[in-house]
């Protein structure tokens, strides 16, 4: 019988609470984007950085270890499997929930795609890894909570 890896959604209190986002593209920026909205303290690494985002500082270089010292959760977004496969590692030595946006494996945590209402939040993630599916279904579940039923 096929094995579904399903995982339960953890709402967690990020308010004031430091974040490190490493890497700084498309990915790295619109997660950073999304944990600044749930009032996380985040700091971007990355030697470039794609899209400036108010409230996010910026260390203009590339990961180093210790980088993820006082941080309560990390996102593993460059370009560089290595690089992402040492922060994960360093994340789950420190104890901190860590997304790898490469290797689903790697993730103890999956981000997810948030869907933010006036009263409700929703995560969506897939059990097969199918992104497309969980795209179409946060863009649904947006559009009803758009429409004031949340
Ligand atoms: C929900 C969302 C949140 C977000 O990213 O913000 C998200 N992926 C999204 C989009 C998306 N992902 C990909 C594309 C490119 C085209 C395509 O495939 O369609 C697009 C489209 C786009 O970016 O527009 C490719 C991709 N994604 C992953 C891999 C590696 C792998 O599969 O191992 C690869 C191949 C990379 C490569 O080969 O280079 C891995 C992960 N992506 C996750 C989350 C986690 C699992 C959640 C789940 O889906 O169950 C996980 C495991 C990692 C994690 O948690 O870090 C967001 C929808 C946001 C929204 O709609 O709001
Ligand atoms: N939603 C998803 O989960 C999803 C979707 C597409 C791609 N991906 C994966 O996410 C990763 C990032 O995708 P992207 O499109 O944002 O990449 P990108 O190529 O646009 O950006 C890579 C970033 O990594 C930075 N970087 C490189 N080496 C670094 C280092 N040593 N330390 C810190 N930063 C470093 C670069 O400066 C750059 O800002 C890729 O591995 C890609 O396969 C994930």
């Amino acid at each position: 019988m096929e094995q579904k890896e399903i995982r339960f959604p953890l709402f967690i209190d990020l308010n004031g609470r430091k974040a490190v986002v490493v890497g700084g593209g498309a990915i790295a920026c619109r997660r950073a984007g999304v944990l600044r909205t749930f009032g996380a303290q985040v700091t971007l690494i990355a030697p470039e950085w794609k899209e400036k985002i108010e409230g996010v500082s910026w260390l203009q270089r590339p990961y180093r270890s210790g980088d993820l010292d006082g941080a309560v959760l990390a996102v593993a977004a460059t370009d560089d499997r290595a690089v992402n496969r040492l922060v994960g590692e360093e994340a789950r030595a420190l104890g901190i929930p860590v997304s790898v946006a490469d290797r689903r494996e790697e993730c103890t945590f999956l981000f997810p795609a948030v869907c933010l209402g006036e009263e409700l939040v929703a995560g969506v993630v897939s059990a097969n890894n199918d992104h497309r599916a969980v795209a179409r279904a946060a863009a649904a579940i947006r559009e009803t909570l758009k429409e004031g039923k949340g």
